[in-house]
């Protein structure tokens, strides 16, 4: 199929110029009980690139991106085959310890869903809870990841105040200085900015911007703009399907089939 050879050729192109790939996918199906939500995707995302995942409601995006953690887990009545590779090891086998590997493939999600304690426990609880008790080395965290997060300037002088007490877009930014702390190579992120009104958009995709030297970052966005603005890649979904995926400037500008350019110009359906 044309599609599957769009998506083929990109992660060949991918390997040939032997880039690094922080992880890829080989054949994703994902069904909810009887319904197939993926159909057989396969892509590669290079290390400390943004790749956006875009397309219309219901084709999948965020099903996808949950796989790609192993969030879908969660969710009674789902089932995945086909293989997900993270340094050489497929994340669905029996043996992957899945907190760990959470430790290293994080999420963000479309809600800001700050914890109900302080600005500080947000970023400090779940590191205490992965074993790490030298107050110094937290404090230290914190202020590193609240400062990668673009949120030191505005919170360091109430950093024991409720989590519940900031913006949105504050508690959006604490969420991926949450996410940060644990150190991720890959960060998911499922419309990060959905909630936001365009000066908080604006920060948290600069946030993004800046995190990509260190992280390798997958969003989900509708937000057209905003996948032209920052990812590196985009891949276009329709109906469980990858349509096409390539340099986020050739599908905004050249996209080799149809319904991509229907979709990015707004003609779509
Ligand atoms: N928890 C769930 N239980 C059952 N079916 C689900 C669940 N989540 C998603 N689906 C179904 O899977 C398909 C893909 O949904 P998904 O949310 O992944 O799409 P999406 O592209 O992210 O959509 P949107 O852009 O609206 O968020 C849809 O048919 C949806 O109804």
């Amino acid at each position: 199929m044309v599609e599957n050879q769009v998506q083929d050729s990109h992660i060949i192109q991918l390997d040939k110029k032997e880039k690094k790939l922080a992880l890829y996918t080989e054949d994703i199906h994902v069904y909810y009980g009887q319904n197939e939500a993926i159909k057989g995707v396969s892509l590669a995302f290079e290390k400390n690139k943004i790749t956006s995942l875009i397309g219309p409601s219901g084709c999948g995006k965020s099903t996808y991106l949950r796989s790609l953690n192993r969030m879908n887990d969660e969710i009674a009545n789902t089932k995945i085959t086909g293989k997900i590779f993270y340094r050489d090891i497929d994340i669905n086998a029996p043996e992957i310890d899945v907190y760990e590997m959470r430790k290293n493939i994080g999420m963000v999600f479309q809600r800001p869903n700050p914890f109900s304690k302080s600005i500080y426990e947000n970023i400090a609880f779940p590191l205490k809870r992965h074993g790490l008790k030298d107050k110094a080395k937290l404090d230290e965290i914190v202020e590193t990841s609240l400062k990668q997060a673009a949120l030191w300037d505005q919170v360091k002088d109430d950093l024991h105040k409720s989590a519940l007490a900031l913006s949105g877009g504050q508690q959006q930014r604490l969420c991926i200085a949450r996410a940060i702390a644990m150190e991720p190579d890959i960060l998911l992120l499922d419309e990060p900015a959905s909630a936001l009104d365009p000066i908080s958009t604006s920060k948290v995709e600069e946030t993004l911007i800046n995190l990509k030297e260190k992280y390798t970052i997958i969003i989900v966005t509708h937000n057209m703009q905003q996948a032209a603005r920052i990812s590196d890649y985009t891949a276009f979904f329709y109906m469980g399907n990858v349509i096409e995926y390539d340099q986020t400037r050739k599908i905004f500008t050249r996209p080799k089939i149809q319904q991509t350019e229907d979709y990015v110009s707004g003609h779509f359906g």
